[in-house]
């Protein structure tokens, strides 16, 4: 019997949405004659009045394997269960959004989203018997059991192209460069872009590091004729005294930023080094996708739609030994997936005598 899913991006954007986007509505459309309704803004196109969902077919969805972003848009703010008021209060929105999940008569709603949407969303769903199936995606690379999530390979690709580039001008200044880059709680951004680019210098949170140890690299690479430094730092490092440096915009949200700032400092402090610092930023979210992410996406995208042909909810795509598995979206989400201090490419690093701050 026809089924009619709905589709959904949240938390972060990153590269590679919009191709899983296409990967769901020319499997269910082209394969199994389903429906497909395209949620804007995440959960919050489930709280307007009709709820705000655009049916998607293989027309109005062309030309979306190469985009970046997401066509439906997205959110990480509005949790359902302390939706943000104007007042200031906070309030419980679940129901409603339930209510449009409904109002649309879906079988099923697939979720494409990081840690923190596919929590919320398994909440939802348990509360208002709704059938979910999740798509991991995130920059962050940090949801547990996948190995690959969407939109991290792009981000590791720019990364690392800004390492390429600041190469030249670190060694044209014989100056400290040091580039700040996403990931949350997690170093995965850093420590993948920071071998594929060179680095000199990895401070990830999965690793406590010593300015000193730091400093003393820097140094030495200085008593060999290599008057240049590159160093790549995970936002979420925390300062010499164990504190994690946020930002509270004018809206009251809290946000990592500012660790490459306060280690240029201590660096120029300590040793004299003349530093600069680029802090990516966004860019790591946008532009084209990756070829990997691609093909994450589109992989994810038809194994997503063929559980909901196996009426196999609450699960999750992901990816392990080359091949897609489908997991429990609750043993997914249930470990949060940092870089293993003792694993691959931490030696891989330490191999290539990279300093990793310890
Ligand atoms: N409307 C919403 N739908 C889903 N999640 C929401 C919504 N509003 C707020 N959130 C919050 O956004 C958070 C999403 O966190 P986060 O930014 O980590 O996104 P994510 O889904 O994990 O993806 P990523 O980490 O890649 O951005 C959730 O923890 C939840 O608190
Ligand atoms: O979109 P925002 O609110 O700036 O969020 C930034 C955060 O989102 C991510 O890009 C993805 O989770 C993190 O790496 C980063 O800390
Ligand atoms: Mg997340």
């Amino acid at each position: 019997m026809g089924k009619r899913i709905g589709i959904l991006t949240s938390g972060g954007d990153c590269a590679g949405l919009n191709a899983a986007i296409r990967a769901v509505v020319y499997h269910a459309t082209g394969t199994y004659g389903y429906e497909v309704f395209g949620i804007y803004q995440a959960t919050l196109g489930l709280l307007e009045r009709p709820p705000k969902a655009i049916e998607l077919n293989r027309t109005n969805i062309r030309g979306l394997l190469l985009t970046g972003g997401t066509i439906l848009g997205t959110t990480n703010k509005g949790d359902p269960f302390a939706y943000p008021m104007p007042d200031g209060t906070s309030i419980d929105r679940s129901e409603e959004m339930i209510e449009g999940y409904h109002q649309l008569g879906l079988d099923a709603l697939l979720v494409i989203g990081g840690d923190g949407s596919l929590a919320i969303l398994r909440k939802l769903a348990k509360q208002g018997n709704m059938n979910i199936i999740g798509i991991p995606k995130t920059i962050d690379n940090d949801i547990g059991i996948t190995e690959r999530s969407i939109g991290f390979q792009t981000a590791v690709n720019i990364a690392t192209e800004a390492l390429d580039r600041l190469q030249f001008t670190a060694a044209s200044h014989n100056r400290v460069l040091i580039l700040e880059v996403m990931g949350r709680d997690a170093g995965h951004i850093a420590i993948s872009a920071g071998i594929a680019g060179g680095a000199d210098v990895i401070l990830i949170p999965e690793i406590p590091y010593n300015i000193n140890k730091v400093c003393d690299h820097i140094v030495k690479r200085r008593d060999i004729g290599k008057n240049y430094s590159l160093v790549i730092i995970s936002e979420a490092v925390k300062t010499i005294d164990g504190g994690a440096i946020t930002n509270v915009d004018v809206l009251g949200e809290r946000r990592y930023g500012g660790i490459g700032h306060y280690i240029a400092d201590s660096i120029t402090s300590k040793i004299g080094a003349e530093t600069r610092v680029t802090v990516l930023g966004h860019t790591q979210r946008g532009g084209i996708p990756a070829a990997t992410d691609r093909l994450v996406a589109s992989t994810f995208g038809v194994a997503a739609v063929d559980l909901v042909a196996e009426d196999k909810y609450d699960y999750m795509v992901t990816w392990q030994n080359r091949q897609v598995v489908s997991v429990p979206i609750e043993d997914a989400i249930k470990h949060y997936q940092t870089v293993d201090a003792e694993g691959t490419l931490v030696k891989t690093a330490r191999g290539l005598g990279i300093c990793l701050g310890d």
